[in-house]
């Protein structure tokens, strides 16, 4: 791109130096790089916010929406001092014909946009897509800018292509998608009209295709460019799936798509390292740009998957290094997270430049497809009972079940391998390949089920899960959210069932009401509780143990 010169909308560029004073009126300040700066409050309000998962009926004030139409509207006051002539008429037939055209444009996107529950706000947020072969065909829409300056209107009329390769549509039908879903309708057209963005939507709603899709769009083809796109994720596990996944929508067209695993990041030769994209966790890149002086200033896009876990305090530092490495003025970066607290929004402001807020649903809410059941089982004893006779009784595998620890994934494992069920388990102190292969055996149907710490609560997307059991109680509505968003995915109907004991009853309430919101059934006594602030819920618990009959006699 050009110095001076900006994307204000696709396919339309925009010369700042020749209207500098105007392009002042319209520009938001780009206003710091530096994450570690806003941080320090995050944490804490991240946790408070969350628990404060809003009821249906019970909105909170959000700030307004930009339903209004854009703001050159007004100029036409100013022109009615003009004198009439007959060039002034039929100016200003084109202008009623502009505006018609603009309503209806902006009709059209609302029913879209109401239909599959999108809420955007943002300035001049693009069209949403009707269905995947909009991305291909030439789709006229006309673009107004009205430009006041030194009382000459500006008025023009421009068409756009998003050009998607044949490849790109091939792979989305042989992958079995046969229409965008709601994130990827707004999101996609958002990015490829060059504007940053923060998303929320849904678990398992395709977020990943939301952001691959356009980034394989913009690159177009294989460069020897140094890094152009970076996919931050928080854990090794989501990285890699990321990594699988971008390299399935791009079959048949030779990108360079790395994941930098730790073999990478020791072997190598950086200074010639080409990639397209590269998929990282943000130690393992931080790692790379320090030691290793990995160059980053070339990357057009960063996307922050999983954002507001990126930006917990054990995260935030790395990624506040990541964001600064990639230092190319033009970049375009985007957020996205099932659960997206205001703190983190605020933070994303601060480094993103007129950014396009993206909702989809309720905001912070669980998918609505998993049904959801609490279950008193007294103390820690009755778990282990409680587990038991569920597997005895509705049997349903593959069943991922998630306790707070990994010495309790231990535990765990040894009950359930005693009771002779085919059961794995992952957690941090496993090697790479241990949690590799715990995976990969449960996506196979080799063990039906998966005891796992949250390292996998996040992003993984096993796509048969019926049940989730949270055998320990999450430690945030996030953590809640996230754990039994691994069942119920892509459309699919899923269940997720939440063991609690006396402990964990000052927190019922912040469950309760993401069940609530999400349309499950809560015993009124529970939603009568007080709403009790959360500070990561980890007490401790007895260890999960049962001595076989022969041993105790
Ligand atoms: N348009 C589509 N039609 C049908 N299935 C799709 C579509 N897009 C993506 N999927 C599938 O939906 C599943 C979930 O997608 P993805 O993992 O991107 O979800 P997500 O929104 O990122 O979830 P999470 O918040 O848990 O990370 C995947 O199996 C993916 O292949």
């Amino acid at each position: 791109m050009e110095k001076g010169t900006s994307f204000l909308f696709s396919g339309i560029t925009f010369n700042r130096k020749k209207f500098s004073s105007d392009f002042e009126r319209f520009k938001e300040k780009k206003e710091s790089n530096d994450l570690l700066s806003n941080e320090a409050s995050l944490i804490e309000s991240q946790n408070s916010e969350m628990d404060e998962i809003t009821m249906p009926g019970k909105k909170r004030k959000r700030k307004a929406m930009f339903l209004e139409p854009v703001e050159g509207f007004n100029v036409f006051k100013s022109s009615k001092s003009a004198p009439v002539t007959e060039e002034n008429n039929q100016t200003e037939d084109e202008i009623a014909q502009g505006k018609k055209e603009l309503y209806r444009k902006m009709e059209r996107d609302a029913l879209v946009r109401k239909k599959h529950n999108i809420h955007t706000s943002g300035s001049n947020v693009p069209s949403p897509l009707q269905d995947f072969a909009e991305l291909k065909s030439r789709v006229e829409i006309k673009v107004l800018i009205f430009i006041y300056l030194k009382h000459i209107l500006c008025y023009m009329d421009s068409g756009v292509r998003y050009g998607c390769k044949r490849y790109l549509l091939r792979n989305f039908a042989e992958l079995g998608f046969k229409e965008p879903t709601p994130i990827q309708r707004q999101a996609i057209p958002v990015l490829l009209s060059g504007r940053e963005c923060f998303a929320c939507a849904p678990t398992g709603s395709g977020k990943t295709l939301a952001f691959v899709c356009p980034m394989l769009m913009k690159l177009k083809h294989a460069s020897k460019d140094g890094v152009r796109a970076v996919i931050l994720c928080p854990t090794r596990e989501l990285a890699a799936q990321t990594a699988r996944e971008c390299k399935k929508l791009a079959k048949g067209k030779k990108f360079y798509i790395k994941l930098m695993t730790k073999q990478l990041v020791k072997s190598a030769d950086f200074s010639k390292l080409h990639c397209d994209i590269l998929i990282s966790t943000p130690f393992r890149l931080q790692f790379a740009i320090r030691k290793r002086k990995l160059d980053l200033s070339r990357v057009e896009y960063l996307v922050l998957d999983e954002s507001d876990k990126l930006f917990e305090l054990d995260l935030v530092e790395q990624v506040d290094s990541v964001v600064k490495a990639c230092s190319n003025p033009s970049i375009l970066r985007s957020l996205y997270s099932a659960t997206l607290p205001d703190s983190v929004e605020e933070l994303a402001r601060t480094i993103m430049h007129d950014a396009v807020r993206i909702i989809v649903g309720r905001k912070n809410a669980a998918s609505e497809s998993i049904k959801q059941k609490l279950i008193f089982v007294g103390s820690e004893e009755g778990k282990l009972l409680a587990l038991r006779q569920s597997f005895a009784e509705s049997w349903n595998p593959p069943v991922l079940v998630f306790v707070q620890n990994k010495e309790r994934a231990k535990e765990l494992y040894r009950e359930l391998a005693f009771d002779n069920v085919r059961a794995d388990v992952i957690h941090a102190d496993l090697s790479q390949i241990q949690r590799e292969n715990a995976v990969d055996n449960f996506r196979a149907g080799k063990t039906w089920v998966l005891i796992a710490t949250d390292v996998i609560a996040r992003g993984m997307d096993f796509k048969g899960v019926n049940c989730v059991i949270n055998y320990d109680f999450p430690d945030s509505a996030a953590a809640y959210i996230h754990r039994i968003g691994r069942s119920g995915r892509a459309g699919r109907s899923g269940e997720a069932i939440t063991l609690y004991t006396e402990s964990d009853v000052p927190f019922l309430r912040n469950i309760a009401n993401v069940m609530a919101a999400s349309g499950c059934e809560v015993p009124a006594w529970i939603m009568s509780l007080p709403k009790k602030k959360w500070k990561k819920h980890r007490p401790q618990r007895d260890a999960i143990l049962t001595k076989p009959k022969d041993e105790e006699e």
